[in-house]
């Protein structure tokens, strides 16, 4: 599903960022990207969501070369992906029906597909009843399901969260947790940047480790 080859990163003036990362990530497969603060995981998590291109190498997404590609292709290709942030960036000012449905309106879906689809992907999320409130009024965790339910209201083919647990306690993460258990279950490539340990070390799935810009053997 993912494959990095020798890839670099280097912002200019900040030196590099990631050097000749090499990994692959199987369709379905789960795993947590972790490291230091400054270590490259949000780099790395920009390079797949096309917000960043590498500087070397190379960067293989469901079978197509995103290393560098023409921006008009980017938001199609993107379409495959859906992205969880820590800080949930909602639209505090719109319901979370309308938060949802944001990915399905910039892809022209109709106003029925959308309510469907909408409906499902909070009920994925058990925040189904909560469609006309608005992201403020709710808890965090709350508002990071939101979050999740606008990554998966596409049904994308990767799911990147960066942090996705930063503000939650550990039973909120844990609950967030069990939810990227699921979608990969039914065959979605999960990556998570996190620097939970111990979350880590309870979930057992595969752990990628970034270093001062590389991935340690592991
Ligand atoms: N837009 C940018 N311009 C210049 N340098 C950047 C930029 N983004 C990141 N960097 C630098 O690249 C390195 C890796 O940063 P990155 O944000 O990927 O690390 P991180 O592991 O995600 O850190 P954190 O856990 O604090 O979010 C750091 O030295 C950072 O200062």
């Amino acid at each position: 599903m993912l494959r990095f080859e020798h890839v670099c990163k280097r912002y200019p003036d900040a030196g590099d960022a990631l050097i000749d990362v090499s990994f692959r990530l199987a369709r379905g497969e789960m795993a947590f990207l972790t490291g230091r603060s400054g270590a490259g995981k949000s780099t790395l998590l920009k390079l797949i969501a096309m917000m960043e291109q590498c500087t070397r190498g190379n960067v293989m997404l469901d079978g197509k070369d995103i290393t560098r590609i023409g921006e008009g292709r980017i938001p199609y290709l993107r379409r495959n992906l859906g992205l969880i942030f820590q800080d949930y960036k909602l639209l505090n000012d719109r319901t979370v029906f309308d938060n949802v449905a944001l990915p399905l309106i910039v892809s022209g879906y109709s106003h029925q597909d959308i309510a469907r689809r909408v409906r499902a992907a909070l009920d994925k999320v058990s925040l189904l009843g909560k469609e006309k409130k608005h992201p403020l009024s709710l808890s965090g965790g709350e508002q990071q399901r939101v979050g999740i339910a606008r990554a998966i209201v596409n049904k994308p083919k990767m799911i990147l969260a960066d942090e996705p647990t930063g503000n939650l306690d550990p039973d909120l993460s844990a609950e967030v947790m069990h939810m990227f258990e699921q979608f990969m279950q039914v065959g979605v490539t999960v990556l998570i940047a996190t620097h939970d340990i111990e979350l880590i070390n309870r979930l057992g799935h595969r752990v990628l480790t970034l270093e001062h810009g590389r991935l340690l053997a592991g």
